[in-house]
């Protein structure tokens, strides 16, 4: 991909929302994933952990959009909110006193909002709608019990018949790469390598065709080698299976390699959200531009990495102002009385702020078409990425 859209066409920020002509025919967006149902709708998500220190905000005023069959990254430092976010998304809760307000709704299946439902509703939700993929594979699995009995478990009442569900467990292990699955049935898990196990939960996850996969982190604690394989089955499984993916990362790079669209969290907000392509070439976020610059790529070999001076704010007691500002490079006075609204970033006449494709959280987000950094390399994105899915 090559860094730097063209500045003078960039369209300005926020500008009205607008009606078209009567008359005007708007055509049908050539890429299938901008005509899919939404299949996610996230509004306003806010969640407040009671803690010692006071009430943690690890979401703050979240909205987001997923349409069916598309790949969101969710990439933030440490304690940005990504995991508490995203297992939201299953109706799950860090404690059961946290305070949830906002709606995660799944249209197509009629629930208004996940975090409401009751665990016997969530449960028939899990697995067979939305299944998780989790960040570490060695604790995520029962030790004592048989690889193919937990698989054949991930099935449900999806498969009748002893026989039909061993087949099927064998192809689920097939399916995600694992070599002679029928011989490992029977293994217990602490016979499989990580990339071994991080399949199997790729597999217990599949089992039921959910329409949304969430994987938290599902690279980090295996090798590099491995992660690119790993990297590379989510990615072909989602394409083959049709299914709509959250991939949530600390890393840029491995983000972007994967996703149609990434959400940018800092201190528990969506800061900036755009297409891969956008986000890299032309950030709107002081944050993101900085993620950016301290890619590897984004120095010369000679030069040191960049780092991103000072640390996120602690979560608690947050007024309404820039989260971002003690770190920002632009930050003025008048950032610390933003009340870090989103902003759409988009032509006259363009979507709302919640729903417009690119979106920013800084005022001054505009002045930053201009100040975009031409990076010497950025990462590959899924467009020019077709060969990690054939590692
Ligand atoms: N059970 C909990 N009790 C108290 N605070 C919590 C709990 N779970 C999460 N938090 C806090 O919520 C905030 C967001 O945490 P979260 O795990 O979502 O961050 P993250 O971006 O996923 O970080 P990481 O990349 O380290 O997983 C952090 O300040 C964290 O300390």
């Amino acid at each position: 991909m090559s860094a730097g859209t063209p500045m003078e066409s960039a369209p300005l920020l926020g500008e009205r929302v607008g009606v078209p002509d009567a008359e005007e025919v708007v055509p049908a967006p050539a890429d299938p994933r901008e005509r899919g149902d939404v299949l996610l709708q996230v509004s306003d998500l806010r969640i407040s952990i009671p803690t010692a220190a006071g009430q943690v905000h690890a979401a703050d005023g979240v909205t987001l959009t997923l349409r069916q069959g598309e790949v969101l990254g969710v990439v933030g430092e440490t304690g940005s909110g990504k995991s508490v976010t995203c297992r939201a998304l299953l109706g799950l809760r860090p404690t059961p006193r946290t305070e949830v307000s906002g709606t995660v709704a799944y249209p197509s299946i009629g629930v208004e909002d996940i975090t409401v439902l009751p665990p016997k509703r969530l449960r028939r939700l899990w697995g067979r709608h939305v299944a998780m993929i989790p960040q570490n594979p060695m604790t995520s699995l029962d030790p004592v019990r048989r690889i193919g009995d937990q698989v054949a478990e991930a099935l449900g009442d999806t498969v009748h018949g002893k026989a039909a569900r061993r087949e099927r467990v064998i192809e689920l292990l097939r399916q995600v790469g694992l070599p002679a699955p029928e011989r490992r049935l029977d293994a217990f898990p602490h016979q499989f390598s990580g990339g071994m196990l991080q399949r199997t939960l790729i597999a217990i996850a599949i089992a039921q065709n959910p329409a949304l996969l969430v994987a938290d982190e599902p690279t980090t604690a295996l090798d590099v080698l491995i992660q690119d394989q790993i990297l590379g089955l989510l990615l072909s499984l989602q394409r083959d299976l049709g299914t709509s993916l959250v991939l949530v990362s600390h890393d840029l790079s491995v983000v972007s390699q994967v996703c149609d669209r990434v959400a940018v969290m800092y201190a528990g907000q969506v800061v900036e959200l755009a297409d891969t392509a956008t986000l890299l070439s032309s950030p709107r976020h002081p944050y993101t531009r900085a993620l950016i610059g301290a890619l590897p790529g984004a120095v010369a070999r000679d030069e040191p990495l960049r780092v991103i001076p000072g640390a996120p704010p602690p979560l608690v007691g947050l007024g309404p102002t820039c989260r971002f500002a003690a770190r920002c490079e632009l930050h003025e006075p008048a950032c610390d009385e933003w009340d870090t609204e989103l902003l759409a970033i988009g032509p006259a006449g363009g979507p709302a702020p919640g729903t417009a494709s690119h979106q920013s959280r800084c005022r001054r987000a505009d002045e930053l078409v201009a100040a975009t950094t031409t990076t010497p390399s950025t990462p590959s994105t899924k467009e020019n990425n077709d060969d990690l899915t054939q590692r």
